[in-house]
């Protein structure tokens, strides 16, 4: 489900002509819905009610104050992987008690940042982050409550970029080492030990691998408390997939709920750390036709956006559908390559698609609201595009488009 509809010829982002967005504040656009991300959220929510439950956003799917703000009224959590994400969270009025700290390389400041603020826990990927927080700890004189990520060996069957639970991946630990390094942890003096992670990838289109990795965190759950370790949380990640291209994965009701029925029985609250669930649907790219050209055989449509606004068909292949906001009836269908202006190849943000536009028609890129805006970069000192928010008939600008200047800033030449 997602916000879009089309009224005649004309696309709306909830009640939102996105051609009047468009003028409104130029091309490229990132544009979200409140509803949508609302009721993403809201669905893992209710799917958990019966369990005493946590949902931690994962800020880098689309880390905008406003979306965290939005996330933070629900009373979301949050999943963070930098001192910058858990500084975003706070300003957007996010509970630190609700934060969870992931990432393999934590460094000494960051932990320190956290710990000041109170966060929940810290996701420890290693051993030898282990003793850095401990260390951490001590010199701040102060406990450090940590759940160990495991890493479960699964084949969560999704793109080899963003597969994270084999143990070819750099995360978390060997799941079948996981006691003897949760009988290190406690017996680490500043480390209070509360719970077990397990993420084992993205974009995932089935439910089987999750509950798989679950039934395997579970007999680990089951042996800690026998050798006297009682956790009181169960990370179980993120890594729902949504629907780009026909993919069928499951409504995040239906794996929330799948999850939460595993763990009937057991005493630990659960965490969810989805992104892409709540976010990818949530938003498009709306872009500009600059030029249209034929090489030989080869028809471009040379849009305003590239792959410095959104990486991700460059990065891993991916497919988002792009559909053009006014249905133009006086063009002719063509196939085109849709492709920035950035000086790359692999500049392109969809391949062979078949559509009736001319120069100047807007395009739509759809699904581009998680891991769009937030892995964008100023590649060809390209500056970064503006993000607005729908909230039924009213738009607002959540950022505005860089200056120029603002390009340089902090650089210097030399005296
Ligand atoms: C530890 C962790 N949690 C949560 C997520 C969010 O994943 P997704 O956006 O696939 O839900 C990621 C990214 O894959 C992650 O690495
Ligand atoms: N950036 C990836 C997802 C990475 C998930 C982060 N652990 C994507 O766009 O699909």
């Amino acid at each position: 489900m997602d916000f879009f509809n089309r009224q005649n010829n004309s696309l709306y982002a909830e009640d939102c002509s996105v051609t009047e967005l468009a003028s409104t504040y130029g091309t490229p656009l990132y544009v979200y819905s409140r509803a949508t991300i609302e009721r993403h959220w809201h669905a893992f929510d209710q799917a958990a009610k019966d369990m005493k439950h946590l949902i931690c956003y994962a800020v880098k799917a689309s880390s905008n104050i406003a979306i965290l703000n939005v996330l933070a009224r629900l009373g979301s959590g949050f999943d963070i992987v930098s001192k910058g994400e858990l500084a975003r969270v706070l300003k957007a009025g996010g509970d630190p008690a609700k934060v969870v700290f992931s990432g393999v390389g934590k460094k000494a400041e960051e932990i320190a940042y956290a710990l000041e603020k109170g966060i929940h826990c810290f996701n420890v990927e290693s051993e030898a982050e282990l003793s850095r927080i401990n260390e951490v700890a001590a010199s701040m004189n102060m406990p450090a409550s940590i759940s160990m990520r495991v890493n479960p060996d699964v084949d969560a069957g999704t793109h080899p970029y963003i597969s994270t639970g084999l143990k070819d991946n750099k995360f978390g630990i060997p799941i079948d080492h996981a006691v003897e390094i949760y009988q290190k942890a406690a017996a680490m003096s500043h480390l209070v030990v509360k719970g077990v992670d397990c993420h084992i990838g993205s974009q995932l289109t089935e439910v089987q691998p999750f509950l798989d990795a679950l039934d395997r965190v579970l007999v680990l759950v089951d042996k800690l408390a026998t050798v006297g370790i009682k956790l009181s949380h169960i990370d179980v990640g993120g890594g729902l997939g949504v629907p780009y291209q026909g993919e069928t994965p499951p409504h995040p009701s239906e794996y929330a709920k799948a999850i939460a029925d595993k763990m009937q029985g057991y005493d630990l609250e659960l965490i969810y750390e989805p992104g892409r669930a709540i976010m990818a649907n949530a938003g498009i790219l709306v872009t500009e036709v600059e030029f249209l050209k034929t090489n030989q055989d080869k028809h471009f449509a040379i849009v305003d956006a590239a792959m410095n606004d959104l990486i991700r068909p460059a990065l891993y292949q991916a497919w988002q559908e792009i559909v053009p906001v006014e249905l133009n009836h006086s063009a002719t269908t063509q196939n085109y390559d849709v492709v920035g202006p950035v000086c790359e190849t692999g500049d392109f943000l969809g391949k062979n698609r078949d559509l009736a536009i001319t120069a100047g028609d807007l395009l739509a890129v759809r699904s581009a609201g998680a891991y769009g805006f937030t892995m964008s970069s100023n590649y060809n000192s390209r500056p970064r595009v503006a993000e607005i928010m729908v909230d039924g008939e009213q738009s607002h600008l959540i950022r505005q488009r860089e200056s120029i200047e603002s390009l340089w800033q902090g650089e210097a030449v030399l005296p």
